[in-house]
């Protein structure tokens, strides 16, 4: 079943198109991220979904049943949406049990549901805190459950993880995942953080510009960007400009095989995209007459794994991932640049950087 149908929204503020016929679809049980640049329209598509703004045109279904449309605003109260704020905002004169209770009725308040997510936010024992009482990632875990509670059609959380530190950002991510499958919910999460979005979604949803440009599991986005621009929006990306002959894309970095896009047509230039990881160093004592070789230029380290720049000939710079297993080519050493596994190409003069 489908949790969320979005079609054809349309939101403007005075001149700013907020929305411009965005489509999104989130089956069951599955969590969506909706990832973007700061002003691509993600709080106003939450906002939408939620109840808190209305739609100048199109349509959402929340579980088959509309709830925004040409002539529906079914209230916010009435949606059986859940959101979840960037800071918890519990309401400070409450316990936690309190706060989880809070929109639960009579009879829910007796099933034991408020201690059942309590345990599920990883909670359990702490019922009576007061919110001042609780660390910040405990707030959001408190505010979770108190969404979860009332068992939702649709849980919307709206950058939870912002105010919190990398460290617990990390863990609360993966508890907040655990506990939204474990729970069966459906979740639309928005986030401008790539490594979110791609490490926590079933399905990673990228705006541009009030537009949805792409939308796919995690891996397929990141292994086949629609262009250069999601290329780099979701992770590290090389740009290099390269022709394409027998099947396979030349580039002063070296060659490697296609791996789709639309340089498949002989002899065109293309733009060849690369990720830092394809990218393989090898020391070369002595470089044989006329190989190309590149030179390192700096490592910048990121403690598990190293970005290692260096410069072709050519002048190209390239960057190079690499874990870090202790040994490190030293700087200005010259090094032999090979691709590893296939490349995306687009004809060069189809694409906007
Ligand atoms: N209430 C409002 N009145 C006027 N313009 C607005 C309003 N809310 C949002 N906008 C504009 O609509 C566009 C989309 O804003 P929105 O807050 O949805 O973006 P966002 O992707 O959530 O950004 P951020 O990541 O910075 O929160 C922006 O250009 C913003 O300036």
């Amino acid at each position: 079943m489908t949790a969320l149908t979005v079609t054809a929204a349309r939101k403007s503020y005075g001149a700013v198109p907020a929305l411009a016929d965005v489509d999104l679809s989130v089956p069951a049980g599955e969590l969506a991220a909706v990832l973007g640049p700061s002003g691509c329209g993600k709080t106003t598509l939450l906002r939408c979904i939620a109840g808190l703004e209305r739609l100048d045109a199109g349509e959402i279904r929340v579980a088959g049943s509309l709830v925004a449309g040409a002539r529906t605003h079914v209230p916010a109260h009435r949606r059986r949406v859940a959101l979840v704020p960037q800071e918890g905002a519990l309401f400070p004169h409450l316990t936690a049990a309190g706060n989880v209770e809070y929109g639960l009725d009579r009879a829910g308040r007796r099933s034991g549901r408020a201690d059942e997510v309590l345990a599920l936010v990883g909670l359990d024992g702490y019922q009576r805190r007061m919110p001042h009482e609780l660390s910040g990632g405990q707030q959001q875990r408190v505010a979770l459950a108190r969404a979860l509670a009332p068992r939702p059609q649709l849980i919307l959380l709206d950058e939870p993880f912002s105010a919190l530190d990398a460290g617990l950002r990390a863990s609360l991510r993966q508890d907040v995942r655990a506990a939204l499958r474990a729970d069966g919910a459906t979740a639309v999460l928005v986030t401008h953080d790539q490594a979110e979005a791609l490490s926590l979604a079933d399905h990673v949803v990228v705006m541009r510009d009030g537009k949805v440009v792409q939308d796919g599991p995690p891996t397929g986005v990141y292994a086949a960007p629609v262009d250069p621009w999601v290329a780099r929006f979701v992770g590290d990306a090389i740009l290099l400009p390269g022709v394409v002959r027998d099947g396979r894309a030349h580039t002063a970095a070296g060659e490697a095989a296609l791996h789709g896009g639309t340089g498949d047509a002989a002899n065109r230039p293309v733009t060849v995209l690369l990720r830092p990881e394809q990218v393989r160093l090898t020391p070369v004592e002595a470089p044989a007459a006329g190989e190309a070789t590149a030179r390192v230029l700096r490592h910048n380290f990121h403690g598990h794994d190293s970005l290692t720049v260096v410069r072709l000939e050519d002048g190209t710079e390239l960057q190079s991932r690499r874990l870090n297993d202790g040994a490190m080519v030293g700087l200005g050493s010259a090094v032999r640049v090979s691709i590893h596994g296939p490349v995306l190409a687009w004809h060069a003069d189809e694409v906007s950087l």
